[in-house]
Formats: C-alpha cells, sequence, structure tokens
C-alpha cells in the first residue's frame, strides 16, 4: 500500500453541499493521489431553498422531499470528486436540517420554528457517539471541520462544530464507550478558512471587470463578514488549483443550492484558481509539519507518519 494509502482525511459537515464549498478541491486532490478521505454530512438539507423552479415542489412546506433529492445531489457531487465514503451522522435522516434566518448583522441564526428532530436540538452526547463509531473505524490523522461560529452563523454548522470536536476529544479516550471501537486521537485537526485578502482581490478583480452583482454588498475596500479571516490566523493553503474543474462540478451537482451564474462561477478561471482552487485551514490540534514561502503548510497530512 503507498503510503498516501494509509493517510486518511475525516471531514464533518452539516449539509451536503457545504464540502463541496470549503474543501471540494482538496478531497479531490487527496483521492486523486491515493490517499483515504471520509466525509460525514449531518443532515440532508431539508429545509433549504430550491433554485430549480420545476423542484419547488420539493420544499420542506409542500412534499417535504428535498432531503432525499440533496442526498443525490451529493452522490453525484461525490461522483465528481472520487469520494466513495460518505455517510450521514446516525445514518440518513437521523438529524434533519434545522433551518435558518439572516440577524440585521448580515450572519445566520436559528429560524424560529425548529422541527423536534433538528440538528440544533439534538443531544450533543448522543450525536458525538454517532460520529466516535466513524472516527475509530476509519482511524483519520486528521479531520477538517467548522469553526466555533459554524463559519457564517448556521445553527447546524456551530452544532456540526461542536459535535466534530466533542467526538474527536471522547473518540481518544480508551476507557470511553469500549463497545464503539480501540480509542483513535485525531493527529491534526482544521477548520475550514476563507481569507481576507483573497476575497478582496476577487472582489476588486470583479468590480474591475464591471460585474456589480455578484457578491453585491461586499465592498472589496469595506467592512466584510466575519468568516473572511485575516491572514495571520490562516495556517495551512492547500494548492488544488489543478482539481478546480473538479470542484466547480461538484458545486453544478448541487443545483437546487448553488447556481452556476452564482458568485462561486463569477470570478474569471485564474482568479477562481485563486479564490476557490487554493483551499485555506486553520490548524487547531496537533503539530504544524514543513511550511511553504507563506509560511502555511502545504499539505495537512505534513508532519503525519502514515500508518
Ligand atoms: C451553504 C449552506 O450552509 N447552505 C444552507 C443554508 O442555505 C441558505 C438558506 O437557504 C438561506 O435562507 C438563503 O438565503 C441562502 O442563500 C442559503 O445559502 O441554510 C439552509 C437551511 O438550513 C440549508 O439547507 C443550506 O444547506
Ligand atoms: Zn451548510
Amino acid at each position: 500500500m503507498s503510503e498516501n494509502a494509509a493517510h486518511r482525511l475525516l471531514l464533518v459537515h452539516a449539509h451536503p453541499d457545504d464540502e463541496s464549498i470549503g474543501q471540494g478541491a482538496t478531497m479531490a486532490k487527496y483521492v486523486a493521489e491515493g490517499r483515504g478521505v471520509t466525509l460525514v454530512t449531518c443532515t440532508a438539507g431539508e429545509m433549504g431553498e430550491i433554485l430549480v423552479p420545476e423542484l419547488e415542489h420539493l420544499a420542506a412546506d409542500k412534499e417535504d422531499g428535498l432531503g432525499e433529492h440533496r442526498r443525490g445531489e451529493l452522490d453525484a457531487a461525490m461522483r465528481e470528486l472520487g469520494v466513495t465514503d460518505h455517510r450521514f451522522l446516525g445514518g440518513f435522516g437521523t438529524y434533519r436540517d434545522s433551518g435558518m434566518k439572516w440577524h440585521d448583522d448580515g450572519h445566520a441564526i436559528a429560524a424560529d420554528e425548529i422541527h423536534d428532530n433538528a440538528f440544533w436540538h439534538a443531544d450533543l452526547t448522543q450525536a458525538a457517539d454517532h460520529l466516535i463509531a466513524v472516527i475509530r473505524e476509519v482511524r483519520p490523522q486528521v479531520m477538517v471541520t467548522y469553526d466555533e461560529f459554524g463559519g457564517y452563523g448556521h445553527p447546524d454548522h456551530i452544532q456540526a462544530h461542536r459535535v466534530a470536536m466533542y467526538a474527536a476529544q471522547l473518540a481518544a479516550a480508551p476507557s470511553y464507550r469500549r463497545d464503539l471501537g480501540e480509542a483513535w486521537d485525531i493527529a491534526k485537526i482544521y477548520w475550514g478558512a476563507m481569507s481576507e485578502s483573497r476575497i478582496r482581490e476577487g472582489l476588486r478583480r470583479l468590480r474591475d471587470e464591471g460585474d456589480t452583482t455578484t457578491f453585491e454588498g461586499m465592498d472589496p475596500d469595506g467592512q466584510l463578514p466575519p468568516f473572511f479571516r485575516p491572514d495571520e490566523d490562516i495556517t495551512a493553503e492547500v494548492d488544488a488549483g489543478a482539481y478546480l474543474e473538479q470542484k466547480m462540478a461538484a458545486l453544478k451537482a448541487h443545483a437546487t443550492q448553488i447556481t452556476a451564474d452564482g458568485p462561486f462561477f463569477a470570478l474569471a478561471n485564474n482568479e477562481g484558481q485563486l479564490v476557490w482552487g487554493r483551499e485555506l485551514y486553520r490548524l487547531v490540534k496537533g503539530v504544524p509539519g514543513e511550511v511553504g514561502d507563506h509560511g502555511w503548510e502545504t499539505d495537512l497530512f505534513a508532519g503525519v507518519p502514515a500508518g
């Protein structure tokens, strides 16, 4: 078995599409390099909007079939990235998308009405136990999830962060729930990140090209939403520009959520390479390995023995 095959990455995300948005290029790159990639998605995205008019009947307040449909979108997106191991936390339908609404400050907050089995109301230990079983089975050296704010505040993202971080801690405890498998300590944990400087460069490019509608309201020289982090917070950049096509195809597979002329595609291809092909991370557990010119790691497995 090649050394790469002994490296295993676990990603924990809230809804179908988050994985492709945040780390789609990294996932495709690592699969192509022969590394193991496992995705755990905590809900099926039942409460999402529907950008495809002929599918509006699937909406939660109509046929409530969007979760099943997005399961298919996720399958298609994973085929584009080459990922063969993707699971729903506790099994499909265990936890439901909690929905969200926008706060005046521009970040997401919990919806006014939330279903009984919404992920936001999940019992943290029970949800973590489902993930511990996966951690102890897959034995990943690296895990990726959201920061404590869930990126932009979505309650399911915040809950996915909490479950992932708690599960990683408990999975490493030999005396905790031996029935869930032999203890496994994940060597490195990263939170996905987006660069403030990168998006400012991209917004300036769009403005210079006369595009004033994409990323409407975001001034390249003004205040940006909190999920764009200052560069000093970032510790790793995976340059997966060579896999940008696979990432864009995976994004397109999530057709009810992402429009082909939306912000992810608006940036010119070379800008896309800069903004979307190079995926950024914050190391929050473990020892950083070799770094590149920018002082950031270029490989999430840097310094991690295979095995
Ligand atoms: C990327 C992501 O986390 N998407 C979530 C999010 O979707 C947003 C939501 O529908 C909002 O109402 C829209 O204005 C916004 O454009 C969407 O991105 O929340 C959904 C409901 O919880 C979730 O299904 C979707 O995956
Ligand atoms: Zn999401």
